[in-house]
């Protein structure tokens, strides 16, 4: 079986018969197991259309998807990827330990046999512990998101599918929750898809950022952050990172005069 996704000359339009725009132009990608994968790039170049596919919420028009060796529809029947989106959806008259607990107790028969996470433990590994039967209007936004990531966990997926899950956060918070996905993460590898804007964050996180452009939608550039794991949070201090930081803004900027020329 093949791990991870991959992403084959996937292409989309939006828009009625006659008017359609294209917002993604043959986007292949593959993802290795237990590879984190940033996708980066100006507003509209179509990020979250492509995690809409892979999630498999939107259809592509051409193209194909595999997760883990199976089609879209497969791997989110059995619960092969979980998706945290940008804001933390979380049932506001539900506790915390509920909020993860639900995917679990919605239809309970198709998850029998599954190797399923245990809620507390979850929640404990990402500082939410003292949190448990608190309601989400009790906890910060980052403590929140925390929940959020905790729960896309809870089927233990392969695969995960981020979109900007930081981006409702001020910079401190935003930086302490990137570092505590960080640490979870690298002692959980799973293959993920994270959509981001914030450069700093990408490398931080990422074995390969992807640079798209816009108008098309497509892939410009493929950086490999070659960072020595596990990464904390002296890495922003070296020269490494310095260095990629530069290569990734060059990047992004020619491929945004590119697109206003
Ligand atoms: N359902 C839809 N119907 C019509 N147009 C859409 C639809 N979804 C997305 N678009 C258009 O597709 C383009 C890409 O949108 P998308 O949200 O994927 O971009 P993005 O790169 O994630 O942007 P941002 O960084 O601003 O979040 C945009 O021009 C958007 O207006």
């Amino acid at each position: 079986m093949t791990g991870g996704v991959a992403i084959s000359g996937v292409s989309k339009s939006f828009g009625p018969e006659g008017n359609r725009t294209t917002v993604l132009d043959d986007v292949s990608l593959t993802i290795g197991r237990g590879e984190f994968v940033s996708v980066i790039g100006p507003s509209g170049c179509g990020k979250s259309t492509l995690l809409k596919i892979v999630a498999g919420l939107i259809p592509a028009d051409e193209g194909s998807v595999t997760v883990d060796g199976e089609s879209v529809k497969t791997a989110t029947r059995d619960k092969l990827i979980g998706l945290v989106p940008q804001s933390p959806a979380l049932l506001p008259w539900k506790t915390v330990l509920d909020n993860v607990r639900l995917p679990m107790r919605i239809n309970p028969k198709a998850n029998a046999g599954r190797t399923l996470r245990h809620p507390e433990e979850l929640l404990t590994s990402f500082g939410l512990g003292h949190a448990l039967h608190k309601y989400p209007s009790q906890l910060s936004g980052g403590m929140q998101q925390r929940a959020a990531i905790a729960r896309a966990f809870v089927f233990d997926p392969g695969v995960l599918l981020m979109d900007e899950p930081f981006s409702a956060l001020d910079e401190m918070n935003r930086d302490q929750q990137r570092l505590g996905l960080l640490e979870f993460w690298q002692s959980n590898r799973k293959s993920v898809l994270f959509v981001t804007h914030s450069v700093p964050e990408a490398i931080m996180l990422s074995d390969r950022i992807v640079v798209m452009a816009a108008h098309p939608g497509r892939i410009a550039e493929v950086i490999d952050v070659d960072l020595p794991r596990p990464r904390s949070v002296e890495a922003y201090a070296t020269d490494e990172f310095r260095d990629l930081e530069g290569h990734v803004r060059r990047t992004l900027h020619s491929v945004m005069e590119e697109t206003h020329v």
